[in-house]
């Protein structure tokens, strides 16, 4: 199977614990595009999705999913995600596609994480993908420099915006031996919005496909 063929079966996967009647928290990536096809097949169960992203958004809508504010909905039962890299306690690497600040928000109100991946995605040691870190525009130097201290190099991902109007600087080289530390650590940094860690509050659910099928992981 092809890597985007294992993104699509964990994708699939994920409609099992998505309950009738319920708003859905919605990711964003290539792995979460899977998913919003296969939730398309669901329109008439559910009431609708909450994004983190105007590119989920848009797929959501032009599958017509009606897409609610975050802020008109208490709670979400499930929340699904992709990552960039998941370790063995699920936290997790994300924001690849720089969609991090978002999917912190939507995943800190959802009852559920469910992560879906291809087996690559997974890791003894996260880092080898660069962190992504959401930076105030004017902030840029000021947090490179402060990032730079931690034993990384951040590198400013070049023409490009987040959804939010802010910049990303992809931290490249640093071991994360203790995600939770490190990521409480920079989003102290003044001018960080948040970082592309999720340790804090990481997946709940991992479902990773692989060549045996798709494997289902619960959060010890
Ligand atoms: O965090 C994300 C976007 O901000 C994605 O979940 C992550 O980058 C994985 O993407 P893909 O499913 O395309 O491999």
């Amino acid at each position: 199977m092809t890597q985007d063929e294992l993104k699509r079966a964990a994708a699939l996967a994920a409609l099992d614990y998505i309950e009738d009647d319920s708003i859905v928290g919605v990711g964003t990536g290539s792995t979460v595009n899977h998913f919003i096809d296969g939730l398309a097949g669901m329109r008439g169960r559910i009431r609708g999705a909450v994004s983190s992203s105007e590119a989920s958004s848009k797929r959501l809508a032009a599958h017509g999913i009606q897409v609610f504010d975050l802020n008109d909905v208490d709670s979400l039962p499930v929340y699904v995600d992709g990552a960039d890299e998941i370790d063995a306690g699920f936290a997790m690497i994300k924001g690849g596609g720089g969609a991090l600040t978002r999917e912190k928000i939507v995943a800190a109100v959802s009852q559920r994480f469910v992560c879906i991946c291809d087996a690559s995605k997974r890791v003894q040691t996260l880092g080898r993908f660069p962190l992504p870190v959401e930076v105030i525009p004017m902030a840029r130097s000021h947090v490179a420099r402060e990032l730079a201290r931690l034993g990384g190099e951040p590198r400013l991902r070049e023409g490009f915006v987040t959804d939010n109007g802010n910049l990303i600087l992809d931290l490249h080289g640093l071991a994360i031996d203790d995600p939770a530390g490190t990521e409480a650590r920079i989003n102290q940094i003044v001018g960080v919005v948040t970082n592309g860690l999720f340790a804090a509050r990481g997946a709940d659910l991992l479902l990773l496909a692989g060549a045996q099928g798709v494997e289902r992981f619960q959060r010890a």
